[in-house]
């Protein structure tokens, strides 16, 4: 398990000749019970790799979509320790790598320590935690690191260039780059200079750089992957899958590079 097992899935990947495709969905949406079926069904998809997300009150970058399904989870009483717990239960029969994205104060409420021994447990490979700042974040990362955990950092459209150089060193698992000044949710097109920004980010970073934030189709995945090793794609997806239309989401996932 652990960051070894995300790496040697982007190592297969690019193997393949293809990009790293990221699913972010809300864990609880539609109820807990079905969390390994979406897994499955996110596998069979060709993902790889899923951004878990875990329900908050407060969730001040997400955007509608997932803000909804962060409410439906809450309706089912999903908490950051019943999911690691569902996930542990069936991790022997899950082979894509799991990275938990949540807000820092469940975390605290469950201690630093504590949620990276459960993590360990659940076998999951990575966390993220957008709102704590790279300066801030050696209480959760030392835990994790214990449990070879990587505690993934962003860069985002205003990052200096010498604010990504700090970034990038030292980064485990890959680099998020946020592709929008904003909140989650599609959008219909990007900053016109994304591209090489992206690019830039890219010939510093020793670990895969992936784009996320309003990707929502397999062109604008193929668009933006070109420039990077893939993307993140959040609220399509979560969409998709509350709507009944998950076997639409192989759709979304670009195949190998230059073959369309
Ligand atoms: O929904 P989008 O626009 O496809 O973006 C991915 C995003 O949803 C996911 O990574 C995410 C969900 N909540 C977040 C909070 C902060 C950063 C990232 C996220």
């Amino acid at each position: 398990m652990t960051k070894h097992k995300m790496n040697a899935s982007f190592a297969r990947v690019k193997e393949e000749g293809k990009k790293i495709f990221t699913a972010y969905i809300m864990a609880g949406d539609g109820g807990l019970h079905k969390l390994k079926e979406m897994i499955l069904l996110l596998e069979d998809a060709g993902v790889t790799v899923v951004e878990l997300g875990i329900p908050f009150s407060d969730p001040v970058a997400d955007g509608p979509v997932i803000q909804e399904a962060g409410k439906r989870a809450l309706a089912e009483k999903v908490t950051l320790t019943s999911v690691l717990e569902e996930l542990a239960s069936f991790k022997n029969d899950i082979s894509i790598p799991v990275v938990i994205m949540t807000y820092a104060n469940p975390v605290f409420k469950l201690g630093a320590q504590t949620f990276a021994d459960k993590c360990a447990e659940a076998g999951v490979s990575g966390v993220i935690i957008p709102d704590v700042p790279m300066e801030e974040e050696a209480e959760f990362k030392e835990p994790l690191s214990k449990h070879e955990i990587a505690l993934i950092r962003f860069v985002t459209l205003t990052s200096s260039d010498e604010r990504i150089e700090e970034t990038v060193n030292g980064a485990e698992g890959f680099i998020y780059a946020v592709t929008v000044n904003g909140i989650t949710g599609a959008r219909t097109g990007f900053a016109g200079d994304l591209s090489d920004h992206l690019a830039r980010i890219k010939t510093k970073s020793p670990v895969p750089v992936l784009a996320g934030f309003g990707v929502s189709s397999k062109e604008q995945a193929e668009t933006l992957g070109a420039s990077c090793d893939g993307v993140i794609v959040g609220s399509k997806i979560v969409s998709l899958l509350h709507e009944g239309r998950g076997h639409e989401i192989k759709e979304l996932v670009p195949g190998k590079v230059g073959v369309k």
